[in-house]
């Protein structure tokens, strides 16, 4: 059948460039092969600045959305979930448990991908000793494969400490949502002299401490060219120009299917909000006017002499 003939990718980030033969899933896996991607990998994709691609998911579905995909490098649970998929106002409201839930779910539906959870809030300021205890639940509750921290300087010894004993970090510079009242508000940050030049240091310091790799959002594109040239680990930007090594988006964002406020760095991707409205509509409409289901091709039967007995011994 010519769907299961292989297909060919070009997957540069596997030593030298080179033509990997990729056995498409069957429809029932909706599953690509690609080996799974690593911290060298990422390195490596960085190396040949071919673009890294990050996405968030929160559930057993948009895993396997990202996982079926072979241009996918990471998988971030984001804790951004608590405002797309638990109608919170903010992150700082998801706790812990919340996160392994859903991180298990992802983590079932991960292949390749690199499989990122962020530290919820709280979950890593009371003590080094407590935020490794987190850290360690989600890596042997949720089977993530990294975890990603906000903060600056005041996380430098966490982070060594989590890199030291072989969980990897991603550090999160520039805006930091889980810090939205103390800064009055999701502002781009880098604006000043000063503060450009605090973010390089923060930086610095960070992958100084062990950080693989380090999400950059909201500073000018200025400012995220300048971080990615002066730092060895890959950058993911999200609003923070197009030299970054690579990019990550809210699923919810790029889908489609956010209708909270959208930041200047969103681009949608697909309008799944529309398909989605349509799939219900058509379902209410077809059960209101009968159309559903159908007797023949949708609805289970009964031998007839069988029928026939039932309906004499009920008599
Ligand atoms: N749907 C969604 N997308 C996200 O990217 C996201 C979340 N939720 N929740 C957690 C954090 C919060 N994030 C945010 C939230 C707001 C802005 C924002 O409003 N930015 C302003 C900047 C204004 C300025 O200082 O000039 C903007 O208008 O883009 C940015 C990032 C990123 N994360
Ligand atoms: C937007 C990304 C970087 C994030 O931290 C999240 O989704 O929570
Ligand atoms: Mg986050």
């Amino acid at each position: 059948m010519s769907c299961l003939r292989p297909k060919r990718f070009a997957l540069s980030a596997l030593g030298q460039r080179r033509w990997m033969s990729v056995r498409p899933a069957k429809e029932s896996e909706g599953v690509a092969k690609r080996e799974k991607v690593t911290i060298q990998t990422l390195q490596l994709l960085r190396a040949r600045k071919e673009p890294i691609t990050m996405l968030t998911a929160y559930d057993y579905p948009t895993a396997l959305a990202s996982s079926a995909n072979p241009a996918i490098d990471i998988t971030l649970v984001g804790d951004s979930l608590a405002q797309v998929c638990l109608g919170l106002k903010s992150t700082t409201q998801l706790t812990l448990d919340q996160m392994i839930h859903h991180a298990s779910a992802v983590a079932r539906g991960t292949t390749h991908p690199l499989l990122v959870a962020d530290m919820p809030f709280g979950s890593y300021h009371a003590s080094v000793d407590a935020a490794i205890d987190n850290a360690v639940r989600l890596v042997r509750e949720a089977q993530v494969e990294a975890v990603k921290l906000e903060g600056g300087e005041e996380i430098a010894e966490l982070v060594h400490r989590l890199c030291s004993f072989g969980i990897p970090v991603m550090a999160h510079v520039g805006l930091l949502p889980q810090r939205h009242v103390a800064a009055s508000g999701y502002k781009v940050q880098g604006r000043t002299v000063d503060a450009a030049k605090a973010l390089m240091r923060t930086a610095k310091i960070l992958e100084e401490a062990g950080a693989f790799s380090m999400v950059v959002e909201a500073v000018p594109k200025q400012l995220g060219q300048f971080i990615t040239d002066n730092l060895r680990i890959p950058t993911i930007g999200i609003g923070a120009g197009p030299a970054t090594s690579g990019q990550v988006l809210v699923w919810d964002d790029a889908m489609g299917t956010w209708n909270g406020h959208k930041a200047k760095f969103v681009r949608r991707f697909a309008n799944l909000q529309s398909v989605r409205d349509d799939g219900v509509r058509a379902y209410a409409q077809a059960v209101k006017d009968g159309s559903f289901p159908d007797p023949q091709r949708e609805s289970y039967t009964i031998d007839q002499d069988e029928w026939a007995r039932f309906l004499e011994e009920m008599k």
